[in-house]
């Protein structure tokens, strides 16, 4: 194990408190972990969410188990259902049931974040799903180094290196690991893209992870510098925002305006053409008594007086 000291980029956190790692059982976050076991030696706990979804679920704890024991690190392990509302694909409502579980048994063993296995061709395929989903800037930024969520911070120490580093070095060390067998199932688009769109992508541009990671950090700077002009014009324009002054600014700034607002205060994003009709019925909203009414996300973007106001649904 000694090999696996000070080998990895696990600088991102502060390692004075407990760190947690999110714990699949899989080969990324058995890397993450062994690494992490051997960086901060008893301070580590590795969190596992049973999603009860695969029949492989109760494999995935047995393995979790037998490489924590093998590591001498203490695992948590927490059930969840996660049903998904209206519009809503399983497979979001299982990530975001995850994230909710990881950061309650965080709190609950007092860990300080949870790092995530997410590794550079994690991060091109989340690129290429944006892309192909028509996404803006937000989406072709991919995944941050990090975020908080739910109170808790998590990590993504790995997005500069490859699964196959990752699984070489587990290899390397006969450490065992569940392969997911959903990872193989073609009706995801994930797969799709790692089986197909990949290797096509790799012949025509070799040392395409580094390319692609640039482009999303290139992204992600612009997008920063469109969040500080949106916090600009909301500081001039209200908290709500006031639709007179709105009415001043040009479309596309009062759209970024606007997503900034919806995301900060009601964390939901409106989708073109929500932002679309948003903008001509602000256009339209001349006289004292004109309504607005949207749909956006789950509620509604409505007129309140001057201002603009989020309902959310009852
Ligand atoms: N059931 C789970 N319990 C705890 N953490 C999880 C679980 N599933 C995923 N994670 C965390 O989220 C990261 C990304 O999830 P993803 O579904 O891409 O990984 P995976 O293929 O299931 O597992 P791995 O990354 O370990 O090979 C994982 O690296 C791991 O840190």
């Amino acid at each position: 194990m000694a090999q696996w000291s000070q080998r990895w980029p696990l600088d991102l956190v502060d390692a004075r408190v407990r760190v947690g790692v999110a714990f699949s059982a899989g080969a990324d976050s058995t890397a993450l972990l062994m690494a992490a076991a051997s960086r901060w030696p008893g301070r580590v706990v590795a969190l596992h969410v049973h999603h009860g979804l695969q029949a492989a679920a109760d494999h995935f704890v047995a393995q979790a188990q037998s490489t924590c024991d093998g590591l001498g690190v203490e695992l948590k392990v927490v059930r969840i259902k996660a049903d998904h509302s209206k519009g809503e694909s399983p497979e979001d409502a299982a990530r975001r049931a995850r994230y909710l579980a990881l950061a309650e048994m965080a709190l609950e063993v007092k860990a300080g974040c949870v790092l995530l296995g997410q590794h550079a061709d994690d991060q091109v395929e989340t690129f290429f799903i944006a892309l192909g989903r028509g996404a803006g800037l937000p989406g072709l930024s991919a995944m941050g180094a990090g975020f908080t969520r739910h109170g808790v911070f998590f990590g993504r120490p790995f997005l500069g290196l490859s699964t196959q580093t990752l699984r070489d070095s587990v290899a390397s060390v006969g450490q065992a690991f569940v392969e997911d067998p959903s990872n193989t199932d073609q009706r995801f688009t994930r797969n799709r893209i790692r089986a197909r769109l990949l290797p096509a992508w790799a012949d025509t541009f070799p040392g395409f992870r580094e390319a692609i990671a640039r482009t999303a950090r290139h992204a992600a700077q612009a997008q920063s510098l469109l969040g500080d002009l949106a916090d600009i014009d909301l500081d001039a324009i209200g908290r709500p925002p006031r639709i007179a002054q709105l009415q001043t600014l040009p479309p596309e700034r009062q759209s970024n305006a606007l997503r900034r607002w919806l995301k900060n205060t009601a964390h939901v994003v409106a989708s073109d053409a929500q932002m679309q009709e948003l903008l001509s019925q602000i256009d339209a909203c001349r006289t004292r008594g004109h309504h607005i009414h949207i749909k956006v996300a789950h509620g509604h973007v409505e007129r309140e007086g001057a201002h603009l106001a989020f309902r959310p649904p009852l």
